[in-house]
């Protein structure tokens, strides 16, 4: 599990540990492991520290003090430094000093132009930390549209980009790497933030943290939700999932929500609906029923919406009324906007919604009495708005995007690493919804049957998607028996186990880390 912790609780850790130790102590670990990582990254590259061209950008805080000490270091290991002030009166006195007598170059923006950023082997940006507020002030600027360097390394986090949720309010400079101090920031794991932070590192400093404001799954952790069956199971021990989905109009999306239903680890999928002459054709172990939820069998869980059209009112009318988790999407989630958070306030059972952002602007709009969201802004403030559904619905919110994140009125969230943007196709949110109500139904949690199957999703998308070709949503279902073998190491599945690739190995675009640069740490 990644863990991602907001700038207050990291400032509350800090004082708290400040107040035990030497003065700077906390800095001189986090300028260790960046040097390091910057040596690596060197060697990896060029062969050698020794020789290399290194340019520091700093700001006026301790983010530019970091990279001015970890600028020193790298100077004494032979590197030819020059360190960039972005603001000469307040650079850091005790980075300035260091670079200095290490022989480092000191220059202003103006003196240095840029071209000791774009001609350097590795660019280090200490323009601004978790202190930083809004977009790159204008002297940065340039710097984010010059021609790049060879590797661009953020400390701590990537300048211009908001540490605590992800958005970028103006400019900001992309990395290829990301050394984070103590732990990661909710910024780091979430779009888009977190397209600007390349491979992210944790350097531990040694804080001593509160749960985390984020999670993000990796493979031994949605290997360890999974279920399995053992040899006491039948198909109500594994759980039945309902699916009321589909219409006259919109059969395929029933076909589809079927298929991420039976690839999610229920025993048995039950279809209500009128597409069912379809779906047994196509799925002949399906049970069908016609009609709507409330006259179809036992189920642990529904899932209502997909391509539901005019039947997705009454849909989700009774399945609500059921005792069982729901799982509302699509059409649903159009009804229940219309009759907002009122229609989940007498269940007992979880709920889960799960909006893209259009969705996400007309749920909010029928909860909200100020006038109605844009679903762009509500793209870019994802955590904001996941958690905005989730406490105005008081149900678990899974916001579909670039980053899926999913949100628990508790304010628990977590992100999903694994999305690639070959998913944003039609039918792939229908396969996803019937695979998270698979996992509700098995008995999963609605947080982690949401970023479970947001996960498996992902990898599906990516799998199907290969080195990069466009997938249909039938693709991804087909992919699902597969990568579900991924998570568990790719061998015969085994609890707690998952010796394969980390996710965060690749970028979110889906390219490798930089050269030499080590995975995200554990912590
Ligand atoms: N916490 C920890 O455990 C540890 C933290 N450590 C390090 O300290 C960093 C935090 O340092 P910090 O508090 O000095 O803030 P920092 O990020 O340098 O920015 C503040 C300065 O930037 C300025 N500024 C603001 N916005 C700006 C913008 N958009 N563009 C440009 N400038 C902007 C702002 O100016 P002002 O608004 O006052 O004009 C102010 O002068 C942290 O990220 C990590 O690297 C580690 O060394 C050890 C352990
Ligand atoms: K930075």
């Amino acid at each position: 599990m990644r863990h991602a912790h907001t700038v207050e609780q990291v400032r509350a850790a800090e004082a708290a540990l400040m107040a035990r130790l030497p003065d700077g102590t906390l800095m001189q670990r986090a300028v260790a492991g960046l040097a390091a990582t910057c040596a690596r990254l060197l060697a990896g590259a060029r062969g050698r520290v020794y020789g290399s061209r290194v340019v520091v950008l700093a700001g006026s805080g301790d983010n530019g003090g970091d990279a001015l000490y970890a600028g020193a270091l790298l100077a004494r290991r032979g590197a030819a430094v020059t360190a960039v002030l972005l603001d000469p009166a307040r650079a850091h006195p005790g980075g300035l000093a260091a670079l200095r007598a290490a022989r480092g170059l000191v220059l202003t923006e103006q003196e240095a132009g840029l071209a000791a950023f774009t001609g350097a082997d590795l660019a280090l940006d200490g323009i601004v930390g978790i202190g930083g507020r809004g977009g790159l002030r204008p002297p940065a600027q340039p710097y984010a549209a010059a021609p790049r360097p060879g590797t661009v390394v953020a400390v701590d986090v990537p300048s211009g980009v908001d540490p605590d949720t992800g958005e970028v309010p103006g400019v900001a400079l992309r990395a290829d790497v990301t050394v984070a101090f103590g732990t990661l920031k909710p910024g780091l794991l979430i779009d888009p933030g977190a397209s600007y932070a390349g491979a992210v590192q944790l350097v531990g400093i040694g804080l001593d943290l509160p749960p985390a404001a984020l999670t993000a799954l990796q493979h031994p952790d949605v290997a360890a939700l999974l279920p399995r069956p053992d040899t006491e199971s039948d198909k109500y021990r594994r759980g039945v999932v309902g699916v009321a989905a589909g219409s006259a109009r919109y059969p395929g999306a029933a076909l589809l929500a079927v298929a991420g239903a039976l690839r999610g680890g229920a025993g048995a999928v039950r279809y209500v609906g009128t597409a069912a002459e379809e779906v047994v054709r196509r799925f002949p172990e399906v049970l069908v029923t016609e009609g709507g939820p409330a006259g179809a069998g036992r189920v642990q869980a529904w899932v209502v919406g997909p391509g539901g059209g005019e039947g997705a009112e009454r849909a989700l009318r009774e399945a609500l009324a059921s005792d069982v988790p729901v799982l509302v999407d699509a059409d649903g989630l159009t009804e229940l906007a219309r009759l907002g958070p009122a229609a989940l306030a007498g269940r007992t059972a979880p709920t889960l919604l799960t909006p893209h952002t259009g969705e996400a602007a007309r749920l909010l709009a029928g909860a909200d009495q100020g006038p109605p969201p844009q679903a762009d802004g509500l793209a870019a403030a994802r955590l904001r708005t996941a958690h905005r559904l989730a406490s105005a619905y008081r149900a678990t919110a899974l916001l579909k995007g670039s980053t899926t994140v999913v949100a628990e009125p508790t304010g628990e969230a977590r992100s999903n690493p694994t999305g690639t943007s070959w998913l944003a196709t039609a039918g792939s949110g229908d396969v996803l919804a019937g695979l998270a109500g698979s996992l509700l139904a098995a008995g999963l949690a609605p947080l982690d049957a949401a970023s479970a199957a947001a996960y498996l999703h992902g990898l599906a998308g990516r799998r199907a998607a290969g080195r990069g070709a466009p997938v249909t949503a039938t693709d991804v279902a087909r992919q699902l028996p597969a990568v579900w073998r991924d998570v568990h190491g790719g061998a015969a599945p085994a609890r707690g186990a998952g010796r394969g690739a980390r996710p965060d190995d690749a970028r979110p675009d889906g390219r490798r880390a930089a050269a030499g640069a080590r995975p995200g740490g554990r912590h």
